[in-house]
């Protein structure tokens, strides 16, 4: 039977809107709007879902989001994103997205932006579920482009709280898009970055001095340099870590190997994310799920992750305050049962 604390309410932090389109939707979609896929059934595409590292899942990730095409499809993929959400006990969420994957073959950006906004406006009310929005550069392109696409966003300023940085990382170290991220704070925008997931714990000190982050998205390779560790926990800067990606992409051999619980025992601010759901086998709770079960996570690791969670986001103190109260009131539920 799974543990009623798989339900507990949290925070999910690190999930790309476009790595939750599942291959039934790819294969609506494609239909929908006219395009051939190279699979002839949904079968056929999940079953090419074997990745040997982070470039082979790119190649696949950014070829699937070519079936994204107008408001509606945005809205409908941020929609079943968000239903999940509902049914798995996550209050709130932070979302990325990638404006570049869909700008450069000419759909414009306020197609993308009113679809998700609209979903996430929704979910708001219809499901009770809370979000931000974080807009990522694609760090294999140029930081020209990067910083043209932060203009392009200035308008919608209101509705996206942070910039991020994703895609291949070794090689596209933070310090490539300094001048981007200091623009993009100078407007108002918060910083996370993905460092530390296939890349060296230098990229992780850079995203924290260069770029001047609020969380490390993924940040598992900072275990090889023990100062680092020691400032992460001294700082208690968050590090947002996708247990089932981390698999599925070979960062780690297997789940009994995944360094989460050595992380969150050293007293790093450490929360658990889906990434990618569509293509990595499971949304929040069966992150939680598998890793509980392979790492022998106790109820207090369970407690403590989605505590970080809420106290990780970009949530208003206030509102965080008041999620970690139903987490309380939801954990004295759990006990009197
Ligand atoms: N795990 C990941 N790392 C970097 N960029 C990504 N984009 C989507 N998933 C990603
Ligand atoms: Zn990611």
């Amino acid at each position: 039977m799974r543990s009623p604390l798989l339900t507990l309410p949290k925070a999910e932090l690190h999930i790309h809107i476009e790595g939750s389109l599942e291959p039934e939707m790819m294969v609506a979609l494609a239909q929908r709007n006219g395009i051939t896929l190279p699979y002839e059934s949904v079968e056929a595409v999940r079953a090419a879902y074997q990745f040997e590292n982070l470039q082979s899942f790119l190649n696949l990730y950014y070829a699937g989001a070519q079936v994204l095409q107008s408001e509606q499809d945005f809205y409908d993929l941020t929609w079943a994103y968000l239903q999940k959400c509902a049914a798995q006990g996550v209050r709130h969420t932070e979302i990325f997205f990638d404006p570049q994957t869909h700008c450069d073959r000419g759909i414009p950006f306020e197609v993308v932006h009113s679809g998700i906004t609209q979903a996430l406006l929704d979910a708001r009310v219809q499901l009770g579920v809370s979000s931000a929005l974080i807009l990522c550069f694609l760090r294999h392109l140029s930081a020209e482009a990067a910083m043209a696409t932060l203009e392009q966003a200035l308008p919608y300023r209101g509705s996206i709280i942070a910039v991020g940085l994703d895609f291949s990382e070794l090689g596209h170290p933070p310090s490539k898009f300094q001048a981007v991220f200091d623009r993009a704070r100078a407007e108002g925008f918060l910083t996370v970055a993905h460092a530390g997931e296939e890349g060296p714990p230098e990229y992780i000190w850079e995203a924290i001095h260069l770029l001047k982050v609020s969380r490390i998205d993924h940040g598992v390779r900072c275990v090889e340099d023990p100062a680092l560790v020691n400032y992460l926990a001294e700082h208690q800067i968050p590090l947002t870590v996708c247990p089932l990606s981390n698999i599925k992409l070979c960062v780690f051999d297997e789940m009994a190997q995944h360094n989460l619980k050595q992380l969150l025992d050293l007293g790093l601010c450490v929360t658990v994310n889906s990434d990618d759901p569509a293509y990595f086998g499971g949304y929040l709770a069966e992150n939680f799920e598998a890793a509980e079960l392979a790492l022998g996570l106790t109820s207090e690791h369970l407690i403590q992750l989605a505590k970080n969670s809420f106290k990780a986001s970009f949530l208003p103190p206030a509102e965080q305050q008041s999620y970690l109260q139903e987490l309380s009131v939801h954990l004295a539920n759990i006990e009197s049962i």
